[in-house]
């Protein structure tokens, strides 16, 4: 008999469900769903960095696209053995003493302090800043030494103690918080009582300072210090945790017959999408791989052995089972990656658009089908053209913070910039100056690796710009020096997830099984041009002072 499996990715703008045979890793079915509050701009405020999403967008989009893929398939439910949701993070929200997210309840409904507090929302800076003050001088324990010594405001103290502060209505109705994938999870399972969701080791371990050695979460005297309600909270919070191998428990009737599946299905443990993202991309210690979306998230698994008692600085935590469960998974990545691209289009297209949708000389479907072309092939124009730039012709040098600087050394306040900026600076120039930054971000990471003594020798590239984008991955081979192989699969993440899936589901003993049985290869690889190398080093070395200069003018301005 056939055994499937299903892997569920929540990334910013969408989720997509995949359904995987578990012989041999092939998709049948695939089906992407955008979410409709997200896409209206509900709940968020870009200007003060507020980005709120609906449990409505997630819970909708899991019934379409689970369905879909079983209609599309045609496999029979009782064939599908396991499922496993991977989502961003840390994206946390309220529920209460049933396991129900706030924002669900009328009361709640259209307030963004109740609904899920995306990883890009960086409302908690001031906040996330008191953490690490807290941290090194209450005379404890340095709750952040396993999370690179710096807590960022993308993290899950951070907005919670934010949203604590701000509403005190959804701090006291808020029994406990819960992060997205593990909300998603106990709500597949029906997982009523928060206090016994399965949560994962992978949110906890590198978003809520869990660590084995200090017995899970840190200390209430550490948290009361914060607000007295993050100490009681904690009591409603969790001790123990678990990597996405094991099962949070089988579908609930109600979910298994909205999503057309067997009560017997088992759910595997949740996760977030980037350490999914490693798995669908075949890891394997000494590999970078990078997942290239709106953000990039650099992910690495090291042995016991090699790490021993290192405290890697300035990444974002390393976490025992994170991603491969009996190895430590290392997380570092940038806040933004795909979206200062999208931002720079936004930029240059946006009152053009707004002029197509008022013109009287174009009539609507005119006007809709301009506009789509604009927004489908703005990037691709501008990359063609900057691909005929070559390196040393570059004079604009762009720096990439514009949604602050996730690693090396969190700072979410830091800015960005454009520097050398002359008469002759076309939209191309400066695209490309753009893309550059962003290669010279992650080449600043691979620095910090190395410098840490994680040793890297091959570099994995998989996320939607890994796929569309000759341009940034060109570029990418050319600033690190390294060649970049691309995972063939177009949704890594939603593989690995399946993935994990295949082993809680008992189909496969262990992760690296079902890599071994399941894993779609790499279909390009990205060779370093020698001509462009040194050209880069040079434009490198530039960014490096460049950036040094804007740290130490926007490094505090909020
Ligand atoms: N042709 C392109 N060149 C460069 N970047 C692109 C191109 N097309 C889309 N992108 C970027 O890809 C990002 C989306 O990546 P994807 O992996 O699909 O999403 P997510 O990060 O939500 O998982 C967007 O930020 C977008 O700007
Ligand atoms: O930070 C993490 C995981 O730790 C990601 O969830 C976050 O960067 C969002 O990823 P995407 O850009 O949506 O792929």
């Amino acid at each position: 008999m056939k055994h499937y499996v299903i892997g569920v990715d929540y990334g910013t703008d969408s989720v997509r469900s995949v359904l995987v045979d578990t012989k041999d890793g092939k998709t049948l079915a695939s089906e992407v769903f955008l979410y409709p509050r997200w896409r209206e701009g509900r709940y968020c405020n870009p200007s003060t960095n507020q980005f709120r999403q609906h449990p409505l967008d997630h819970l909708e989009g899991l019934t379409q696209t689970v369905r879909k893929v079983m209609e599309q398939s045609g496999v029979d439910p009782r064939s599908v053995k396991a499922m496993c949701v991977d989502t961003t993070g840390s994206s946390p929200l309220p529920v209460n003493e049933q396991g129900v997210a706030l924002a669900m309840l009328p009361e709640f409904s259209s307030n963004p302090n109740a609904m899920m507090v995306l990883w890009k929302d960086h409302t908690a800076i001031g906040e996330a800043d008191e953490i690490n003050q807290l941290a090194r001088t209450w005379g404890g324990e340095d709750f952040t030494k396993y999370e690179g010594g710096i807590y960022s405001s993308e993290w899950f103290w951070a907005k919670i103690l934010h949203i604590t502060r701000k509403d005190p209505a959804v701090a006291n109705a808020a029994y406990s918080w819960m992060e997205h994938c593990d909300y998603v999870t106990a709500t597949l399972t029906g997982t009523v009582d928060p206090l016994q969701a399965k949560r994962s080791r992978c949110a906890a371990g590198h978003k809520a300072l869990w660590h084995e050695s200090w017995g899970g979460l840190p200390d209430k005297a550490f948290l009361s210090q914060l607000h007295p309600g993050l100490a009681s909270l904690k009591d409603r919070l969790y001790t123990d945790t678990f990597t996405s191998d094991e099962s949070a428990g089988t579908l609930c009737k109600e979910w298994a017959d909205r999503l057309g599946l067997s009560e017997t299905t088992i759910v595997a443990v949740g996760t977030f999408d980037a350490h999914a993202g490693a798995v669908g991309g075949q890891v394997t210690a000494n590999t970078l791989v990078k997942v290239m979306g709106t953000s990039t998230c650099d992910i690495m698994i090291t042995s016991y052995e090699t790490l021993g008692n290192k405290l890697v600085k300035g990444i974002c935590g390393q976490v025992d089972g994170s991603v491969v469960p009996g190895t430590i998974g290392l997380e570092a990545g940038q806040s933004g990656f795909g979206d200062v691209l999208a931002w720079y289009k936004n930029l240059i297209s946006g009152p053009a658009i707004q002029l197509i949708q008022e013109s009287k000389h174009l009539d609507s479907s005119q006007k809709e089908l301009l506009v789509r072309e604009i927004e489908e092939k703005l990037l691709v124009k501008l990359s063609e053209e900057a691909l005929k730039i070559h390196p040393s012709e570059s004079a604009v040098l762009a720096l990439d913070w514009i949604n602050g600087r996730r690693t090396p050394d969190a700072n979410q306040l830091l800015k960005g910039a454009i520097l050398g900026l002359t008469m002759g600076s076309d939209a191309a120039k400066v695209y490309k100056a753009l893309v550059d930054a962003i290669c010279f971000g992650s080449r600043r990471i691979v620095d910090r690796f190395r410098q840490e003594g994680i040793a890297i020798d091959s570099v994995v590239g998989l996320g939607g710009v890994a796929k569309k984008s000759v341009l940034v991955m060109q570029t990418m081979a050319d600033v690190l020096n390294m060649p970049i192989k691309v995972a063939t699969s177009e949704q890594a993440p939603a593989l690995g997830a399946a993935m994990y899936a295949a082993v809680a589901g008992g189909i496969y003993p262990h992760v690296q099984a079902a890599i071994d049985a399941m894993g779609n290869g790499f279909d390009k690889t990205y060779t370093p041009n020698p001509e462009h190398v040194a050209a880069y080093q040079q434009s490198y070395e530039k960014y490096l002072s460049f950036g040094d200069f804007i740290e130490s003018i926007t490094g505090t301005i909020s």
